[in-house]
């Protein structure tokens, strides 16, 4: 009997997955040449980003399958922690569990139909396929090392606090947005960097940089543009985090806030993010859409600027009210208490949009498609403000 602890092993090369979600490390092996037959047994400590767990098995066969069940059974787990917290968007598609899987008979009619529910589900699931492979090609460790190249951070509530001090309007947050699932493209003629500037020319306090390829035309590489054209507001990575590596690359690609979506993110996950967030110097904007997200997110320790999503990102529907019926009561008044920037998010078009954002509580706004589809993106501020807000 010999004991093996060091030797870890990526899942994936047992498993037909293709993303390296677990790492067994063998505990105990054994194995005998006696003839006429080979054999072996092991116990091993099965670790996944989901958790961990000890197997034993007897043939290479019964490890593999093993070690499927396990993650099968871990990822069913995160599932159930999610749902009960209210979460309907799933992580990944279900797989259907494993060919010899003795368990509950629930789950089994749990995993029927692997298409995603609605839109958001569909961005999430992508994204997980993208980031995992952004993974295998910069590991963590090699982006901590890019971490001190990364551009100084610059203070993204500070600047929000500033502008509506300055202005007495919300501060607002510009979005650099070419396309989006709900409207198709918003501007054909789009140069990043010249929105940007626009932008900052016309009085915006900070600005948001869509990341995401697919459903919204968005790029790393804007966001680096932007970055290193000069512009002094700071920069929101608007991008569907599902992973505490993404925080690294933003922080690297020159971000200096992050976006984290409570319909998407568990409880447990946003505390973490938040604490990573912290470590790197970024601000995180916590959205939510609805009153129990909202809780959920007040619930949690050492957040400074929570997102009132008007759009239901499952359904697309917009309904600026949103924000005011969420910020009504008890809710409204712990904000204030606790000096919580709120964000009024999504649907923003007119100056009476704006004073019934503002009167409803928050303290800034986050405005894409109003301003970005103007020939001059800065007077679309002034505009969307009924008024010039720029420094000049
Ligand atoms: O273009 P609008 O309606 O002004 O919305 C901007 C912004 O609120 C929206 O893009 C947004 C808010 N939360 C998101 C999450 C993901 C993608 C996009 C978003």
């Amino acid at each position: 009997m010999e004991a093996l602890t060091s030797l870890k092993v990526p899942f994936q090369a047992f498993s037909s997955s293709s993303r390296p979600r677990s790492w067994i490390t063998p505990i105990q092996m054994n194995v005998s040449t006696r003839n006429p037959f080979f054999s072996f047994s092991v116990r091993a400590q099965v670790e996944s980003t989901e958790g961990s767990a000890t197997i034993a098995a007897t043939s290479a066969e019964s490890v593999v399958e093993a070690l499927k069940v396990k993650e099968w059974e871990v990822g069913m787990f995160q599932d159930e922690v999610a749902a009960s917290q209210g979460i309907r968007i799933r992580r990944r598609p279900p797989t259907g569990p494993p060919l010899h899987y003795v368990g509950p008979f629930e789950f089994r009619l749990q995993n029927e139909g692997n298409t995603p529910r609605n839109i958001l589900e569909e961005i999430v699931w992508n994204k997980d396929v993208e980031v995992s492979q952004l993974k295998e090609r910069k590991p963590l460790i090699s982006l901590k090392k890019d971490l001190q190249n990364a551009p100084p951070r610059r203070d993204f509530i500070g600047a929000l606090r500033a502008a509506n001090e300055r202005t007495g309007l919300p501060g607002l947050i510009a979005e650099v947005k070419k396309a989006s699932p709900s409207r198709g493209v918003l501007r054909e003629n789009f140069d990043p960097v010249e929105i940007a500037q626009a932008y900052e020319r016309g009085g915006a306090a900070c600005l948001s940089v869509l990341t995401d390829k697919k459903y919204f035309k968005g790029s790393f590489e804007n966001l680096e543009l932007i970055r290193k054209a000069g512009v002094k507001c700071p920069l929101l990575c608007k991008e569907f985090i599902i992973d505490a590596w993404q925080l690294y690359y933003a922080r690297i690609k020159g971000a200096d806030a992050v976006l984290l979506i409570a319909a998407v993110l568990p409880d447990l996950d946003i505390k973490y993010m938040i604490k990573i967030c912290k470590i790197l110097g970024l601000a995180a904007l916590v959205e939510v859409h609805d009153e129990k997200e909202f809780d959920r997110v007040l619930g949690i320790e050492g957040i400074e600027l929570i997102g009132i999503n008007n759009r239901n990102l499952e359904t697309f529907e917009v309904d600026i009210a949103n924000t005011k019926k969420l910020l009504e009561g008890e809710r409204g008044k712990i904000v204030r208490e606790r000096n919580i920037i709120m964000v009024g998010e999504s649907g923003l078009f007119t100056p009476n949009d704006i004073a019934y954002v503002q009167e409803a509580g928050v303290k800034a706004v986050l405005v894409g498609e109003s301003i970005v589809k103007q020939n001059d993106p800065g007077k679309g501020i002034t505009s969307l403000f009924g008024k010039d807000i720029s420094l000049s």
